[in-house]
């Protein structure tokens, strides 16, 4: 009855795992109490014809003459007993089966949940980087927060479908038993019933849909609010912001009302079809003058069958509403329209002469018609030295980073690791030999211990202060009531700027890395603190490759070389020390012919 396409069936699939093999389970143990309930409802046959005093009713044919046999040789009263004895163990086993069912769905329901879950944090952390630059961090919140506990439930809904439909097949087999006619009538109404009950859950797919983009819109404003705190107070925008945040959840409600009043007028709907088809068995029976005992057996079986067909009715628009969320699911496991993460297998054992950008051409996802940040853009950043990548605002400093940790991939040209392309390295073994520093990289909600050994395996918290010392932190960790066991708060935001930079910064000084990048890793950082920190950068230049970004003259002192972006090209590329006599807006400026 249920062979229209099953919306998110696939994704449903994948879920329950290694669980399929268990529904075999679930289906043998749902007809097996279906079948014990029919059969003490069909002792109810010989129980009524003693009670009516009619003894051995001779009409019965089938299996109503099987159960008029139940304990014949016993006297009127024994037999009464005897057979409420059988029907009560029957009761009693049925529903020990029935709550054995209950427990094993409710195991499955919980592993494919948890399957959903992790399926969706491991795509989440495999898919390539350009995925996030796309999507909108409210939809993707949403899914997580949202869909993918529609998406349990759903999984519970076909479950308990699959139960249903398991005691609704042997109920009806019961039936046709009984009075294959009668059943006829009953199975063509119920079809008609269900005819009805398909063309209106057909029409929920599309309220679904707008409910599920409604909710990843009001994530959208919830995150908005959550980060915007301070923007939205200074510009005093509140009552604005409270408008916009009421119109994206008034829109969820209406969208809800609509999905929620069409799935409401099912149930009620349905209750009465399947009224006028309980009663048109009734009186068709008592006119096709089918015997009394049997048509109560009839009539307690179709009422027992009834609640089954109802729930899979109801299974199946509940199934219809939650399209829109198992779409957005699927939408997030699917890995084909996915960028694909870094490739590459070769082995990298360190940096040992230079980083080469050959002739690399990048544009980012999305802005096809837009002009190129990089083109055709060419220099090198030797090992064992430190480099300054300088240039104005926009220029693309930050795109080198992106390319040279492999966030982002060249549309053109190749970059050269010791004369190996990038893209054929292990991505994992060239990420384990860079730590990267950046204003805009978070610290991680735990202790500033935790922020500063994330990403390395420090072993003490003596390693964690080293690292803390050459950033200069140490000392204000040091002045911290808890000291190294402070919790940082959601994105560091316990801790002032320039705090968040230095244990940043220390977080990545603790991986002791071959090549260090540095992207405007201090630039709030208090000039003396600063120093200090340059002065730690500069031991260390020495023994490794160092990738300084910096507006600051004071922060790029140190370095050996410096490569000058400007309107998507390398201007010049060249010794500091050349240049040592140009202020940062001349060295903005500066273009040589030779950008080796
Ligand atoms: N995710 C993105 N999608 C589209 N364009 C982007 C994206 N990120 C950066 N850009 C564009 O790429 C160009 C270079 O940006 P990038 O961040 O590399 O500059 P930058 O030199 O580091 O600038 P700043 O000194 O201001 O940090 C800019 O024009 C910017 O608008």
């Amino acid at each position: 009855m249920l062979r229209p396409k099953l919306p998110g069936l696939p994704t449903l699939r994948k879920a329950l795992g290694p669980q399929l093999r268990l529904l075999p389970v679930v289906v043998i143990l749902g007809l097996t109490s279906a079948a014990l309930e029919g059969v003490g409802i069909g002792l109810i046959i010989p129980m009524l014809s003693i009670i009516a005093g009619q003894g051995d009713t001779p009409d019965m044919g089938g299996i109503s003459a099987a159960f008029q046999q139940v304990g014949s040789g016993l006297g009127e009263g024994q037999r009464l007993l005897f057979i409420s004895a059988i029907i009560l163990a029957l009761i009693t086993l049925k529903n020990v089966l029935a709550f054995s069912n209950t427990v094993l769905t409710t195991f499955i329901y919980g592993k494919a949940s948890h399957s959903i879950r992790s399926a969706l944090s491991e795509q989440l952390l495999k898919v390539g980087f350009p995925f996030f630059l796309q999507q909108s961090p409210g939809r993707l919140l949403n899914i997580i927060s949202n869909e993918s506990w529609r998406a349990s439930d759903a999984i519970q809904t076909a479950l308990a479908a699959m139960v249903n439909m398991s005691a609704a097949v042997i109920l009806l087999a019961f039936l046709v038993f009984l009075s294959w006619e009668m059943t006829l009538l009953v199975a063509l109404g119920l079809a008609l019933v269900q005819l009805a009950h398909a063309a209106l859950s057909a029409s929920l797919k599309a309220p679904s849909r707008s409910v599920t983009s409604r909710n990843s819109e009001l994530a959208s404003r919830m995150l908005h609010l959550v980060h915007a705190g301070r923007l939205i107070r200074i510009f005093g925008q509140e009552a604005k912001e409270q408008a916009v945040f009421d119109a994206a959840s008034d829109a969820v409600r209406r969208a809800g009302l609509v999905l929620q009043v069409r799935q409401g007028a099912l149930p009620p709907l349905t209750e009465v079809l399947h009224a006028v088809l309980f009663l048109g068995a009734v009186v068709g029976a008592w006119h096709a003058g089918v015997s009394f005992p049997v048509i109560v057996a009839f009539v307690v079986l179709l009422y027992r069958l009834q609640p089954h067909m109802r729930a899979l009715q109801m299974s199946w628009s509940q199934l219809q509403g939650w399209s829109g969320s198992l779409e957005e699911v699927r939408w997030l496991l699917d890995p084909s329209d996915k960028p694909q993460p870094p490739q590459g297998a070769a082995a990298f054992h360190g940096l040992s002469r230079q980083m080469k950008f050959d002739d690399v051409t990048f544009r980012y996802p999305g802005s096809d018609s837009g002009a190129a940040v990089l083109r055709s853009a060419s220099f090198e950043i030797r090992g064992g030295r430190s480099t300054a990548i300088i240039g104005r605002s926009g220029a693309g400093k930050t795109t080198i980073v992106n390319l040279l940790c492999r966030f982002v991939e060249p549309d053109a040209g190749v970059i050269l690791v010791d004369d190996m392309p990038l893209n054929e390295i292990d991505p994992t073994q060239w990420r384990s030999r860079i730590a990267l520093a950046s204003q805009d990289l978070e610290l991680v909600d735990g202790t500033i211990l935790d922020n500063i050994a994330y990403g390395s395996d420090l072993a003490t918290v003596i390693d964690a202060q080293r690292a803390a010392k050459m950033a200069e932190a140490d000392e204000f960790i040091m002045n911290l009531p808890q000291g190294y066991q402070t919790i940082v708060g959601y994105r560091g935001v316990n801790l002032s700027a320039g705090q968040r930079q230095r244990i940043a910064l220390a977080r990545a000084l603790a991986r002791d890395p071959d090549i260090l990048i540095l992207d405007e890793a201090t630039n709030a950082v208090d000039g003396l603190s600063e120093a200090a920190i340059v002065e730690t950068l500069k031991l260390r230049a020495n023994r490794r490759t160092t990738i300084v970004i910096s507006h600051h003259r004071s922060t790029i002192s140190f370095c050996d070389d410096v490569v000058v972006l400007g309107g998507g090209r390398i201007k010049s590329a060249a010794s500091l020390a050349k240049l040592a006599s140009l202020s940062m807006d001349e060295l903005y400026e500066h273009e040589t012919s030779d950008k080796g």
